[in-house]
């Protein structure tokens, strides 16, 4: 009896440029306000189906049930914490004190070490008070007049020069990985030519409808590994909808958001996906051994007319963001 022709995506890894391994399918825990209280079953659910990758922020307020589901997990005897790679991102608020934004992503998630850290996006903003916000601060701050208010002082820069300090300092053993979200080409170029390290990652908003394929040369071409992120388009997963996904998820047997998954792990991205619903946690470990054909035909989805789905008010400002997004 021949076994499976090929693995389930948790059983996929990538080797990052400083030699941390990084398993290819995240669950991802950036969930609605409202359904943040599900976020400690959904992990466990995952870690229990095989996920061993947690993608998580500062800024998404479910570090701490992230925390509770790897603990709980861990006195049950199912994972040690070696086991799984956990992802947390320093927010903009949190720009020039990446010192806070650490210990208290340490803190909130009850562990010595996070995996990988990465700065969530190249932009400043200023710190405002805010009783409702994330740990005491405004996730989003606007001046009066309703805009978004920048730290206009502020170079993107200072985020990772922070990061990397703690990650060269031998003593400091609180990150195993540093690394970027949302650096378009010419940002990357300027952290490579200014920076020590080498980004491991860069993730950022990835699907057919966005492919991103002068990025993914770009990183590839420099060994920073792409991860993905949004791949079913974020709220509703419209992209579960796009006929090409549906054929080939027919055509391979398994659902069209395993087709979205599948899509860049088999070009060697990794990618971090969010459900609650512990039938998808389930069924998205699959894998689809799409075809070089069927990378390309999903690849022209969104070639001629590129949609992003995740439209911070800020797009506007970090040059170099491709594609449309729906209306702010
Ligand atoms: N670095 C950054 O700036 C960002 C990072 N992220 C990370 O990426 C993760 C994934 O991206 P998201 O935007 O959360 O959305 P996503 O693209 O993963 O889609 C989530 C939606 O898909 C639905 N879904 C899940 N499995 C499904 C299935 N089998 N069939 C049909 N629908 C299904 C979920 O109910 C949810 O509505 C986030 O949770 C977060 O961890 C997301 C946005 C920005
Ligand atoms: O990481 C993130 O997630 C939300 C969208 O779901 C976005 O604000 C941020 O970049």
């Amino acid at each position: 009896m021949s076994g499976p022709l090929h693995p389930k995506a948790t059983e996929i890894s990538f080797v990052l440029n400083n030699g941390v391994r990084m398993p290819a399918l995240g669950l991802g825990t950036a969930n609605p306000p409202a359904e943040i209280g599900r976020t400690k079953q959904a992990v466990k659910a995952a870690i229990k189906a095989g996920y061993r990758h947690i993608d998580t922020a500062w800024a998404y307020g479910t570090e701490p049930f992230v925390g509770e589901a790897i603990k709980e997990l861990t006195e049950e005897g199912v994972i040690k914490r070696e086991d799984v790679f956990i992802t947390s991102k320093v927010w903009p608020v949190l720009w020039d004190d990446v010192e806070r934004s650490l210990n208290e992503s340490l803190d909130s998630l009850g562990v010595e070490y996070i995996d990988l850290l990465l700065q969530h996006w190249p932009v400043c903003y200023a710190k405002q008070e805010d009783p409702h916000g994330i740990n005491g601060l405004s996730r989003n701050p606007e001046t009066s007049n309703g805009e978004p208010n920048y730290e206009v002082s502020g170079d993107w820069l200072e985020t990772y020069l922070q990061m990397e300090r703690i990650y060269l300092d031998p003593s400091d053993e609180r990150v195993r990985s540093i690394g970027v979200s949302n650096f378009p080409e010419k940002y990357l170029e300027r952290t490579l030519l200014e920076c020590a390290v080498k980004p491991a990652v860069n993730q950022v908003e990835m699907h057919p409808r966005l492919p991103q394929l002068a990025l993914k040369k770009y990183c590839r071409a420099h060994n920073v590994l792409l991860e993905a992120y949004s791949p079913f388009g974020s709220h509703n997963a419209p992209n579960v909808h796009i006929p090409l996904v549906k054929d080939l998820a027919e055509k391979y047997k398994v659902s069209p958001s395993v087709i979205l998954n599948s899509y860049h792990i088999r070009q060697g991205s990794v990618v971090a996906s969010r459900s609650l619903n512990m039938m998808r946690i389930a069924s998205n470990i699959e894998f689809a051994p799409l075809s070089k054909e069927d990378l390309d035909n999903l690849d022209q989805l969104g070639v001629a007319q590129p949609e992003r789905f995740v439209n911070e008010k800020w797009n506007a400002i970090v040059p170099g963001f491709t594609g449309k997004g729906p209306s702010i």
